[in-house]
């Protein structure tokens, strides 16, 4: 069984148990009242990098990152720092996060935000709509092409903006399919979390000019930036190096706006 394999299926179990809590038709009914979900694509096509700045406890890879207390206010300083989304990991047996910080971070923050977990069934994209997510996170890895279709078309449906991840030729040609218009390359194979520091380079130029390309992983600085908005990328996606600095603020600051 592969590591992703071994992530989705604790998933499935945590998932069970809250839809056996809440059903969907309560977050349903919730969703009438929401306000509609916030538009990060103007920013993300904006000339210069944008930055998706991520709340990250812990990853499988790395184990323990960092202690963050208090979600709301590294947001904060992300969204200070210009962030033009924030990611919230809400995955919780690897990675430490909880819907809970999502909704945290919702309350102190105007910014789009993504909710960052492994998404395989409806029932999460209507919980990440009713803790105020924009976007949500689709791994190709994760899901055969129909669920991939259906789980976008429902994301869509809801007014999520839908990041589409891939890490290899064959899934960067599926997402593309798809019509993805927003498409992470992630270095990090999540089957094995070997990082592939080539795998921008070689799937950038299979994704057509009209969608959005997002870097994700590995990314430690604006000369990391620098690389990959000349290979393309509007988007950065940075988790370790934002979490791991002293001042989030400053280092976001200096990574968004960066030209080739
Ligand atoms: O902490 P990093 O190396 O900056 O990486 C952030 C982000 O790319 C990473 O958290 C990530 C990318 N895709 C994922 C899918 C699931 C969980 C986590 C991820």
């Amino acid at each position: 069984m592969s590591v992703l394999d071994d992530i989705v299926a604790g998933v499935r179990e945590d998932l069970a148990a809250r839809e056996a809590t809440v059903p969907a038709a309560d977050l349903r009914a919730l969703l009438a009242e929401a306000p509609a979900p916030r538009d990060p694509m103007p920013h993300f096509r904006r000339s210069g990098s944008s930055v998706i700045a991520e709340v990250k406890r812990r990853s499988p890879s790395k184990g323990e990152l960092a202690d963050i207390p208090d979600p709301a206010s590294l947001a904060q300083e992300y969204a200070a720092g210009g962030a033009a989304a924030i990611s919230v990991l809400t995955e919780q047996r690897r990675f430490g996060g909880s819907l809970d910080d999502l909704r945290a971070v919702r309350a102190a923050v105007d910014v789009p935000l993504l909710r960052k977990d492994f998404i395989v069934t409806g029932y999460q994209l209507l919980e990440a709509r009713a803790a105020g997510a924009d976007l949500a996170l689709l791994i190709v890895a994760a899901l055969d092409d129909d669920e991939l279709r259906r789980l976008h078309a429902e994301a869509r449906s809801l007014g999520l903006t839908v990041l589409v991840e891939v890490h290899d030729e064959a899934e960067t040609e599926r997402a593309v399919a798809l019509g993805a218009e927003l498409i992470g390359v992630n270095a990090r194979n999540l089957k094995t979390l070997e990082v592939d520091p080539d795998a921008f380079t070689r799937l950038a130029p299979l994704v057509p000019d009209d969608r959005v390309l997002v870097a994700e992983s590995g990314i430690s600085g604006p000369t990391d930036v620098k690389r990959y908005v000349a290979e393309g990328a509007r988007v950065v996606l940075v988790g370790e190096a934002l979490v791991k600095d002293g001042a989030p603020r400053e280092a976001v600051a200096a990574m968004t706006g960066v030209e080739a």
